[in-house]
């Protein structure tokens, strides 16, 4: 049986800069923001996209929603190929792949009620039904009493905003939520009301999610699988228990010591990285990493890694992985 979401090599560019310059100063006119990778999600399962700003993730994010052209590689919704879906195409599949966007209050169109908004998309895709009890079913779903379908979103806190968020995200019934920073800017108590949601959802409904974020503890709170992303590839990707436990690429390893552990005994020694991520216009040679690699050799300066995997799935990219190979 196949994945419900099947990304093959993608592969996703920007343009570096003009013609004119480009002929200049022989440099290529665009660069690869999204540089092959490969991940499939089956049917209820969530699968989060980690790294740093600039690694890549919201370019896949776009991309799956039909927003921006993938360049290269091929990507499967429910056997079907979406690749070169076209605007016609993708009004329908959002029936199926629904978008949280990152800034929910921003997203929400002031001069609409919260009503009016968690049942919007019911109206754009021509849905008939009665819309004051579809909203208040929707409502109910998230946690949201009735009144607030006459409520204007700011008069919502951020919590509130991203359960309508949510409810929206459910109207029609979708497979699959891509979630973009689904908790950002929201206190910690809050954070983990919305987690708990997107899980009681994930639970309940079997509805697969793909969540973008650079937040670990949301990866480890509702993922069953994550992908670390380096300069738009995929440096290490497996299931997320057992990176958590047993990283292998180094940069994993960084990004877990920054994160605070809920358990103190447990709490790994920090590692800074030095310098910033390189950009993707000019990528080192070699292992793309090594340039802030504490564990760089020679090696990895001249020889980029080949993908290796361990058993369950786990994958890594890295000359001296630190669980062994
Ligand atoms: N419209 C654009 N035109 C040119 N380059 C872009 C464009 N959007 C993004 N980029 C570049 O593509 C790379 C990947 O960006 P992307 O926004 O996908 O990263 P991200 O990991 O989602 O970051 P963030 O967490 O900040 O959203 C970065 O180098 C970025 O500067």
């Amino acid at each position: 049986m196949s994945a419900l979401l099947e990304v093959e090599d993608l592969v996703i560019r920007y343009p570096a800069m003009g013609r004119m310059r480009a002929a200049l100063t022989r440099q290529p006119r665009e660069f690869d923001a999204v540089a092959g990778v490969s991940f499939a999600i089956e049917a209820g399962q969530t699968l989060g996209l980690v790294g740093e700003s600039g690694s890549g993730k919201s370019t896949v994010a776009r991309t799956l929603m039909g927003l921006k052209r993938a360049d290269a590689g091929r990507i499967r919704f429910d056997g079907r190929d979406i690749t070169d879906a076209s605007a016609a195409d993708y009004t329908r599949l959002r029936r199926e792949i629904a978008m949280m966007w990152q800034d929910p209050t921003g997203s929400l169109s002031p001069r609409l009620t919260v009503g009016s908004l968690v049942t919007e998309p019911l109206r754009i895709h021509g849905k008939q039904a009665d819309m004051n009890a579809e909203a208040k079913r929707l409502l109910e779903m998230v946690g949201l009493p009735e009144h607030f379908a006459g409520r204007f979103p700011h008069q919502l806190s951020g919590g509130q905003a991203r359960r309508v968020g949510v409810a929206r995200a459910l109207a029609l019934d979708p497979r699959l939520i891509i979630a973009d920073e689904p908790t950002a800017g929201l206190d910690m108590s809050v954070q983990a009301e919305v987690l708990n949601l997107l899980a009681e959802m994930q639970g309940r409904l079997g509805i697969a999610i793909l969540v973008i974020t650079h937040n670990l503890n949301v990866v480890r709170h509702i993922t069953d699988r994550m992908a670390i992303m380096y300069l738009g590839r995929f440096v290490e990707v497996g299931p997320t228990e057992r990176i958590f436990r047993a990283p292998c690429h180094p940069y994993t390893e960084a990004l877990l010591s920054a994160n605070p552990e809920p358990d103190p005994d447990a709490a790994r020694t920090r590692i800074t990285l030095p310098g910033e991520m390189p950009s993707p216009r000019n990528r080192p040679a070699g292992c793309e990493f090594h340039t802030r690699c504490p564990r760089a050799k020679t090696l990895c300066k001249q020889n980029a890694p080949r993908c290796e995997a361990h058993t369950g799935g786990h994958e890594f990219t890295c000359h001296f992985p630190i669980c062994g190979k």
